[in-house]
């Protein structure tokens, strides 16, 4: 049962963040199991202890014992340097799960003891709300118990789903970074609606309204989106006019563009880490 386990997240900053609030919201885990720490940031720390009551640690000072899963939540560039640091302290039944962007369950291996059970999950920060997308996949000593209860607490942060590791990549294009694509689509919206004399904060919620909407109309029909969109296309239309400005501005392109060149980015990142050597 995750729910008696002890979770200690090493790095502090936003995806650790909304997974510590969408655990605590769904109440899956007491506030007293979850430990926060990073290494210099005394400030966020305590900002982290104010806000959600959990405990948390200085990097130095953090009592690994005591811990049931580890989530890695640096930067990638860092990945290799904390590895190596947990190395050391970790114990055959503890569990080391990862968020970062382009680390394989490969490489988190090759830093740790043999053996070691690891995870590499790659959420969205809509976890903050109980709404991500999060895949999870496991490394080749990871047992199906130690999966299945890394999944109970993915989900009390939203939707997972098991995926084979070759398609972390893409999945990470879709929809670790796919909040941005919206919010950059809502930016657009936004612009355009004020421009035209509409409140901001109005116009802010009848976005949000109607992206919520189309994502509870895929989620309820058994119709794609081509199907759906042409539902809310009359001929000569105002919708027909603006699908035609998105397609005359590269608006397809751009979004399939912007879903590969993150995917690639994922890629390049486990690449330019590939080298990068065991230390310890
Ligand atoms: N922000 C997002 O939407 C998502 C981020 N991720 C992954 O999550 C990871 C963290 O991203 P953010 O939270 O956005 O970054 P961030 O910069 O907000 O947070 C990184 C944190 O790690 C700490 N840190 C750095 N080196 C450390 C070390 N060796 N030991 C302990 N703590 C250390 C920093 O002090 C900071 O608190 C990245 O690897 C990213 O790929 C994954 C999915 C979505
Ligand atoms: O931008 C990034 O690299 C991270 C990974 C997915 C979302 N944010």
């Amino acid at each position: 049962m995750i729910t008696n386990k002890t979770i200690a997240f090493i790095g502090a900053g936003s995806m650790a963040e909304a997974m510590i609030s969408g655990i605590l919201r769904s109440n899956k885990v007491p506030a007293a199991h979850i430990i926060a720490c990073n290494k210099y940031n005394s400030e966020r720390r305590t900002y982290l202890e104010n806000t959600y009551n959990i405990k948390t640690s200085p990097l130095e000072e953090l009592n690994y014992s005591e811990i049931d899963l580890f989530i890695l939540a640096m930067k990638p560039k860092d990945a290799a340097e904390s590895l190596s640091n947990l190395k050391d302290k970790v114990q055959p039944h503890q569990v080391v799960g990862s968020v970062l962007a382009g680390i394989s369950t490969t490489f988190m291996e090759e830093h740790l003891p043999s053996n070691q059970p690891v995870i590499r999950i790659m959420p969205n920060t809509s976890s903050m709300v109980e709404e991500s997308a999060t895949a999870l996949t496991a490394g080749k000593h990871t047992k199906m118990d130690d999966v299945l209860e890394v999944k109970e607490l993915l989900e009390s942060m939203g939707k997972v789903f098991l995926i084979e590791e070759d398609q972390m990549d893409i999945f990470t294009g879709i929809a670790g970074s796919g909040p941005a694509y919206f919010y950059y689509l809502m930016e657009h919206m936004e612009e355009a609606g004020t421009a035209e004399g509409m409140d901001s904060e109005l116009v802010r919620k009848i976005i949000a309204q109607t992206l919520l909407g189309a994502a509870k109309m895929i989620m309820n029909s058994e119709e794609g989106p081509g199907a759906l969109r042409e539902n809310v296309t009359s001929p000569n239309g105002t919708t027909a006019a603006g699908l035609a400005a998105l397609k005359n501005n590269g608006g397809g392109n751009a979004i399939a563009q912007a879903v590969n060149s993150a995917s690639k980015r994922s890629k390049e990142i486990s690449d330019e880490l590939k080298n990068v050597l065991v230390t310890s």
